[in-house]
């Protein structure tokens, strides 16, 4: 097993090991002996709340901040004392910047011609970007002249033109209307397909993560909480902070005895399995099901929510804690109705500590 890992993480496109950045004493560190790999071509988001430590992550692995212990290699070298202009890795921010003064192509050609490229190649790979990221022919457009979807646009083709072999983004999509950033992240997957470009993002926005993510990495305090596929993390969050940073409320504290577990709102059944004794557990919204008044834990409609495909519940059991549950707009019962909600042991997740 030890031997399997190790064989992954030499085929990392990024490794961190044991990570920490502290910008002052006696107050947690920023980034705390964090442990993280990316594999080439892989796509990676790191989200989290404000201030676990996202920024200062990307800002290690770029060299614009050091670390005061542990390492960050890239294709397996140290990056230590390796200035950011020489690790091989394009950033984009959030606020693009890009040059007022120049023309599109001349943003997206800057990358190569710092590096020296001549002219023609400079010309073929702005013109191939700019088709890539669906702006054909937009070389002579004033930059002041295009929308904030389509300088989105610019600011990723001048990121990819000297082809990074790690491409950092940080908030890409931050200052756009939620539909733009909807399209924009199927169009981003797509362009990092074509390229086999690796990818490292940071982002606020969750659907943001999971649409665009091979793996997606919840920070907490300066440590990494969760790592897996979007719907690994979505389906089984590892822990409370987790679960409840995705949105889930229905956690309770439960005593496991074999296949089902005694919690505030009954018996609940557990995934076979589950290991007997105290836990804490969430139970997801789709695992709660509404049946007739007289069946399952007795419950009053509280609030809805219209969610576009489905609506929102939240529901007051006589005894214990509220309850959300989702259902199909056209099952959806009135504020105030009287409801049985039954529970589905798949959709039951056993919290860790
Ligand atoms: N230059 C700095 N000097 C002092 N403290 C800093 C500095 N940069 C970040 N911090 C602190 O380090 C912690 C992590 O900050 P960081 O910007 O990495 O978080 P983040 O997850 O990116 O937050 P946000 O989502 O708000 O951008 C915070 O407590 C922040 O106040």
């Amino acid at each position: 097993m030890a031997e399997h890992a190790d064989t992954v993480a030499d085929k990392a496109l990024l490794r961190l090991e044991d990570v920490t950045v502290r910008f002052r004493d006696g107050q947690p560190p920023a980034l705390d002996a964090v442990d993280l790999s990316v594999a080439a071509q892989e796509i990676v988001c790191v989200l989290g709340p404000s201030g676990s430590g996202k920024s200062t992550l990307l800002r290690v692995v770029a060299g614009l901040q050091a670390a005061d212990a542990g390492r960050v290699f890239l294709e397996g070298r140290d990056q230590s004392g390796v200035p950011t202009h020489r690790r091989g890795v394009g950033l984009m921010f959030q606020d693009h910047q890009l040059f007022p003064q120049r023309d599109v192509g001349g943003n997206v050609a800057f990358g190569l011609r710092m590096h020296g490229a001549p002219r023609a190649v400079q010309d073929r790979t702005v013109t191939e970007l700019l088709d890539l990221v669906g702006l054909p022919g937009a070389q002579r457009r004033a930059v002041a002249a295009l929308s904030g979807g389509e300088q989105q646009r610019v600011a990723l083709a001048r990121a990819l033109a000297p082809r990074p072999r790690l491409l950092m983004l940080d908030e890409p999509l931050g200052q756009l209307d939620r539909g733009l950033r909807e399209r924009l992240v199927v169009e981003l997957r797509r362009v990092f397909g074509e390229l086999g470009t690796t990818v490292l993002a940071v982002t606020h926005d969750q659907g943001e993560a999971f649409a665009l993510a091979d793996r997606v990495v919840i920070m907490q305090e300066g440590r990494i909480a969760q790592s897996g596929t979007p719907l690994e993390v979505w389906q089984r969050p590892a822990t409370e902070f987790v679960a409840r940073f995705l949105g889930f409320d229905n956690v309770v504290t439960a005593t496991v005895r074999g296949e089902s577990a005694d919690t505030p709102w009954g018996k609940l059944p557990v995934p076979e399995g589950t290991p007997d004794g105290a836990c804490r557990l969430l139970v997801r919204p789709a695992g709660v099901r509404l049946t007739s008044a007289t069946q399952g834990l007795p419950c009053t409609v509280t609030a809805r929510t219209f969610r576009g495909t489905h609506v929102t519940l939240l529901l007051q059991p006589e005894d214990g804690p509220q309850l959300e549950a989702a259902c199909a707009l056209r099952d959806a019962p009135e504020d105030g109705a009287r409801v049985g909600v039954a529970f589905l042991a798949e959709e039951v997740v056993v919290l860790e500590r």
